[in-house]
């Protein structure tokens, strides 16, 4: 999908970065932000943003030797607001000199340039790719690293490419599809000089469909390359944890790489001019807006597969009953009569199991760990371990995690964490944590999966219907409430003096996985007025998480340095006390990642 055609909207209302697959979400330091509304802001900020990859690029391509080298070369910083503007109306050099290289080639094959109706197609290009975004894409120039330090003077503008399925130090070449400010977006054509790490893809349509982004690399290298894209998430330089030395654990991987995902969405559009046996479904190549016909997806489990054979059947029986294309649902379910099921209103059932008794034994949790590792494995779970199942119902079309392999490590974890919380705090002569709230809570996942814990657990939600499920999901276990509304309206429910629900912050965790586009400055004022004694914030969107936390390190509520805390005028403090990936999404760039904050004060 082009890039335009996926305008995120930063919930904070500024542009989330200069191309939302950067994932370069951040708050500006300088900048405030009620003044963004203007278009010529906007461009303006978007050029920072712009500065600040290219910072980042660089930082990363030079030692610190050759930077010294450079003397005061400030060639990335653009010298004032006026050049920054001027620059965002003409692009580069480098682009356009490309551009017009595309063209001349194309002359000297004696096509007619100025003949309209002659498409020009863009010449190839040779990159050097120097690293890969945590979006997988491949950063790339037409200069290799060692050209660039050589050639690049104060106030030269480089023009970077982005290419999909590449690897770092890789010679590739490519073809662009798409230009934007500083950048262009461009197929991968071949690769020249494969990089030592690249092995086959297993999947066929691989390179084509825009789904896995790194099938390119082993398993280990995937974990490792999320880890990295977590770190640069919290560490990139508009963020006050660029120079702390916060560590990311190593990425806590899914038991099952392939044959994971419980649902697939396919689609397909249909056009008059498009005889029917032509239309495709699936999903969509990767750069563009138009299907790749798929038969089969190898991230999918088998039962969704085989809902993916039946539904593409049914559908192409039935093309005549539709406008103009639509999205498909399948999902599988653990239904007696059924594996999978096709229609966003049918229920689905999934099983999670997890540990019967938290053991916060350092040794043991890594034991229980381990064996939690075969649960959902294809070898079947033989350990001795004494688990507890939690049956969730859903609609097909609400939330629910979508790789089940992975949920009984993730949910054990988060018990662990806020475990680990309450020794420390009662170590420190606080009182023990006793409630739980569960913030976007779903169908009940943490707080149902977490019950057996706590005296007492509420789970908040805005879905109706995921609301609906999470009540009957909890349908016997008598600690648990649930409300539906927005998040941010727990706090003043938990704060009752009635008697109904009356959580000491004191006593009490909070756990909040929001959408990936993130919490809120709203939600995390409150949350933090609150005070409770730990905070899980689960995320799916990690830049945007960051984004958050960072928020937090700003306003002085969460200390880096947790020795430093003199200063506290009798606000409530929290030190970061893990940041832990997991890998719900093998062969994507996608990474979950659970933050722990234990309230210190
Ligand atoms: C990433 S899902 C997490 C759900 C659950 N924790 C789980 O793991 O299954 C985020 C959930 O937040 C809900 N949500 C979105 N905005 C919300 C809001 N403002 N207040 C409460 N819930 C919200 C969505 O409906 C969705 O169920």
């Amino acid at each position: 999908m082009l890039a335009k055609d996926k305008k995120k909207v930063d919930p904070w209302g500024l542009p989330s970065a200069l191309d939302p697959d950067i994932h370069l979400y951040y708050y500006p330091k300088d900048i405030n932000v009620e003044k963004f509304s203007s278009f010529a802001e906007k461009k303006h900020q978007k050029t920072k943003l712009y500065d600040q990859i290219i910072n980042l690029f660089f930082n990363s391509i030079l030692d610190p030797d050759q930077m010294e080298n450079m003397g005061d070369t400030k060639f990335l910083n653009f010298s004032d607001k006026t050049d920054q503007e001027k620059w965002c109306q003409n692009p580069p050099f480098t682009a356009v000199k490309n551009y017009i290289v595309s063209r001349e080639t194309v002359s000297t094959n004696n096509q007619n340039l100025n003949d309209e109706s002659t498409s020009v197609q863009p010449t190839t290009l040779m990159l050097h790719v120097h690293k890969v975004m945590n979006n997988g894409y491949g950063l790339a120039t037409t200069e290799n690293s060692e050209q660039l330090v050589n050639t690049l003077k104060a106030g030269d503008r480089v023009w970077f490419y982005v290419v999909p399925f590449t690897l770092k130090n890789e010679i590739v070449y490519a073809q662009v599809v798409e230009n934007n400010w500083g950048y262009s977006v461009c197929d991968l054509k071949s690769v020249e000089t494969k990089a030592e790490n690249r092995i086959d893809a297993p999947c066929k349509y691989f390179g084509k469909c825009s789904g896995c982004q790194l099938q390119m690399i082993t398993y280990k290298d995937q974990l490792e390359f999320k880890q990295k894209s977590v770190e640069f998430s919290f560490k990139h330089e508009n963020s006050n944890f660029i120079n702390s030395e916060i560590v990311v654990n190593e990425v806590i991987g899914s038991p099952k790489q392939f044959g994971y995902r419980t649902k697939l969405t396919p689609h397909f559009d249909l056009f008059k001019w498009m005889p029917r046996e032509q239309t495709s479904i699936g999903f969509n190549y990767i750069n563009r807006r138009e299907v790749l016909d798929i038969e089969e997806c190898i991230i999918g489990t088998p039962h969704v597969n085989s809902g993916l054979t039946e539904t593409r059947k049914i559908t192409k029986n039935n093309f005549d009953t539709f406008k103009r294309g639509a999205t498909l649902l399948i999902r599988q379910t653990e239904s007696l009569n059924e594996t999978f099921v096709l229609k966003p209103k049918d229920m689905v059932t999934e099983t999670v199991s997890t540990i019967s008794t938290l053991n916060i034994d350092e040794q043991i949790y890594n034991k229980q760990m381990q064996l939690l590792d075969d649960l959902k494995s294809e070898k079947g779970f033989t350990g001795d371990l004494d688990t507890v199942s939690y049956k969730f119902q859903f609609q097909a079309s609400s939330f629910f995690q979508n790789n089940n392999s992975v949920l009984p490590k993730l949910v054990h974890y988060v018990r662990y964490q806020i475990g680990l919380a309450n020794k420390y705090r009662l170590e420190n002569k606080f009182p023990e944590i006793k409630y739980l709230v569960d913030a976007y809570c779903g169908a009940g996942l943490f707080a149902i999966g977490c019950s057996s814990d706590f005296e007492k657990v509420v789970g908040i939600e805005i879905s109706k219907e995921s609301i609906s499920n999470a009540k009957n999901n909890s349908l016997g276990i008598k600690n648990c409430e649930f409300y539906q509304g927005d998040a941010s309206n727990i706090f003043e429910k938990v704060k009752q003096t009635d008697g109904s629900i009356n959580f000491s912050p004191n006593q009490t965790a909070v756990i909040i996985d929001p959408p990936r586009k993130g919490s809120n400055p709203q939600f995390l004022n409150q949350l933090v007025e609150y005070a409770p004694a730990v905070i899980v914030y689960v995320a799916c969107g990690v830049p945007a998480q960051a984004r958050d936390i960072n928020y937090l390190v700003r306003n002085g509520s969460v200390v880096l340095n947790p020795t430093e805390t003199k200063n506290a005028e009798n606000k409530p403090l929290y030190k970061i006390s893990s940041i832990q990936p997991f890998d719900l999404f093998p062969q994507t760039f996608h990474v979950e990642n659970v933050v722990t904050l234990i309230r210190i004060n």
